[in-house]
């Protein structure tokens, strides 16, 4: 990479993602990208026994290890700035984004509950991964609590807390490990507690306090609500309760031992923690009204800038610049796209055709609908519009001919099926979504991006970087530091798009309109309580593995 010239000045944007962190230097007069470095985390998704080999984990957890993300700042960003070439002293300010809900008990200094030896093997302790699963009873309870006493937070979250959110996973840590719930003076997300790390000043961002908290009009949930779920849940707003920041603002100075870690200089800006998905709007150019962007990694996430607050049921939330200030965002997600293609080509796909790249051009070769199949896309069960991660995925219409490519495609177009009904049940409740910018790692099958093109009848513009929420993380470092004098001039300067890449081609539209009918339908047969067969099957599931996690059929 090339480009340093005297007098530039340089921001570094730091990704946290599901597995690892990537560090880029950018620079800030036009957002050219210079120098990035990846760091994987040692102990990655932690879900069926804790690191030092000891305690098993019951099904659908999913926890990290906050040591995993100082690295990324000991290892990751120094590595970016050397493949940079640039001077550190020129590097001014520093932002991050995170996976979310991902979020941690602390003490009060920040301390993770896992780093406090006595409490190491003690699974609440660790950091609970945004795919945690397994408070989905806790969240069924909170949803229907707030409808029973009409709460007037939950219509601004499509009327369900997601079971990743912050209240499920706090109300799950009370009722199993109650002592370890105590013993928590801070529970913060791992986006501001990152942020904490850097510059020593706790902070809390209006992005997760309000989409995975549940902030709305300046109040979190009353006491009293929180006391009905359970008497002594509450106290757990202050936990979260902290100095609230908007995105792009400036949490604080890098301190002298996060300037150690990084090699950057101390005192530069650090920006006020914020999401993958969400900062990566800036980077799309994508922050006016109608423009949805889609990143689409492991999982999907969608957000859209809308000018007012509506109520889209099963939508994710809507906050007040929870995308950019002045603006509504909106949010909805799938909980599995990237993950359901690499499941089937992992564990389905048969030896010769176990690609995504040989599976892909077999399955770009049929014409729409010839495999004959739909499928469910819930394989790692619904976030938007059915928000219960007890569903499961089904694939309708298999025969003895269908192929490995054949499954593949269906399980593609799922995923495209899904993304319509988001934009569908936005356009419903008047927030119009016009275009799509498709951003993340599924932005290089071609053939993925046509058919969200066809399936959502909408042209599809393509994020014009291959590091759209770490560049989306410099954009907000950049603010911050005073480079640019808000997020939209930010964005308009270092962002970047190529619009309408994909279009729509009609004849396969009105292919698809036909198949997404028959999805819809199957949609709202398992997924709104006609069958449920799934639910049942997961309750069946995870009885079997309780008998046989007993000690005598464990240690057999
Ligand atoms: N060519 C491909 N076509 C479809 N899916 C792919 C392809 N290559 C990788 N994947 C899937 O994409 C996901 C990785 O995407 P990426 O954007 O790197 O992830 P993340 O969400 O962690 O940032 C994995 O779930 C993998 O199975
Ligand atoms: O839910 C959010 C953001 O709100 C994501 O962080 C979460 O889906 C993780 O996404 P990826 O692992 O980046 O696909």
């Amino acid at each position: 990479m090339s480009g340093v010239a005297a007098g530039d000045k340089y921001v570094v944007g730091v990704d946290y993602g599901t597995l690892s962190g990537r560090a880029l230097v950018v620079r800030v007069r036009d957002g050219a990208e210079l120098g990035t470095a990846v760091h994987e985390y040692r102990n990655a998704v932690i879900s069926s026994a804790l690191p030092d080999g000891g305690t098993p984990l019951p099904p659908d957890w999913a926890l990290q290890d906050p040591e995993d993300y100082r690295e990324v700042l000991r290892q990751a960003v120094p590595a970016a700035v050397a493949a940079a070439g640039v001077d550190p002293v020129d590097v001014v300010g520093i932002g991050i984004d995170f996976t979310a809900c991902t979020v941690l008990p602390t003490l009060a200094d920040g301390t993770p509950l896992c780093e406090v030896p006595e409490l190491r093997q003690r699974p609440h302790a660790w950091v609970k991964l945004w795919k945690h699963h397994a408070a989905q009873p806790h969240a069924d309870r909170i949803n229907a609590l707030a409808h029973e006493r009409r709460e007037p937070w939950i219509g601004r979250y499509g009327g369900k807390i997601s079971a990743e959110w912050q209240f499920a996973k706090g109300l799950q840590i009370l009722e199993e490990d109650p002592e370890l719930y105590h013993r928590a003076e801070r529970f913060i997300e791992a986006a501001d507690w990152i942020v904490w790390q850097l510059c020593g000043v706790e902070t809390r961002n209006v992005c997760t306090a309000g989409y995975k908290g549940i902030r709305q009009d300046g109040n979190y949930p009353s006491a009293d609500y929180l006391t009905a779920l359970n008497p002594g849940f509450g106290d757990f707003v202050a936990k979260l309760d902290g100095p609230l920041m908007p995105l792009a603002a400036r949490a604080g100075g890098l301190t002298a031992r996060a300037a150690a870690w990084t090699g950057l200089p101390e005192g530069i800006a650090v920006a006020v923690g914020n999401v993958d998905a969400h900062v990566t709007a800036a980077a799309a150019q994508a922050l006016d009204p109608g423009r949805l962007v889609a990143i689409m990694g492991t999982s999907t996430c969608h957000v859209v800038n809308g000018t007012h607050p509506a109520e889209v049921a099963g939508m994710c939330g809507v906050v007040d610049g929870g995308i950019s200030s002045g603006a509504w965002g909106y949010e909805a997600g799938q909980s599995g796209v990237g993950d359901i293609f690499g499941w089937f080509v992992k564990h389905a796909a048969p030896a010769g055709v176990d690609s995504h790249e040989r599976l892909t051009e077999l399955a770009a070769a049929q014409p729409v609908g010839a495999h004959g199949l739909v499928a469910l896309d819930w394989w790692n069960g619904n976030r938007s519009l059915l928000v219960n991660h007890d569903l499961s995925g089904l694939i309708v219409g298999l025969t003895l001919a269908t192929r490995p490519e054949d499954i593949y495609r269906a399980l593609l177009e799922a995923t495209a099926y899904g993304t319509r009904m988001i934009i569908e049940a936005f356009a419903e409740a008047g927030v119009p979504v016009d275009d799509l910018v498709i951003a993340g790692g599924l932005t290089s099958n071609e053939l993925l991006m046509q058919i969200y093109a066809d399936v959502t009848n909408r042209p599809l513009g393509i994020i014009g970087s291959a590091q759209g929420p770490a560049l989306g993380s410099a954009i907000h470092a950049a603010v911050a530091a005073g480079a640019h004098p808000s997020i939209h001039e930010a964005s308009q300067a270092m962002g970047r798009i190529a619009a309408a890449v994909y279009r729509p081609d009609p004849d396969r539209v009105r292919a698809y309109d036909a198949l997404y009918a028959e999805y819809r339908a199957l949609h709202d047969h398992f997924g709104r309580g006609a069958n449920d067969v799934m639910l049942r099957l997961r309750a069946i599931r995870n009885a079997a593995v309780e008998s046989a996690s007993s000690p005598q059929e464990v240690f057999a």
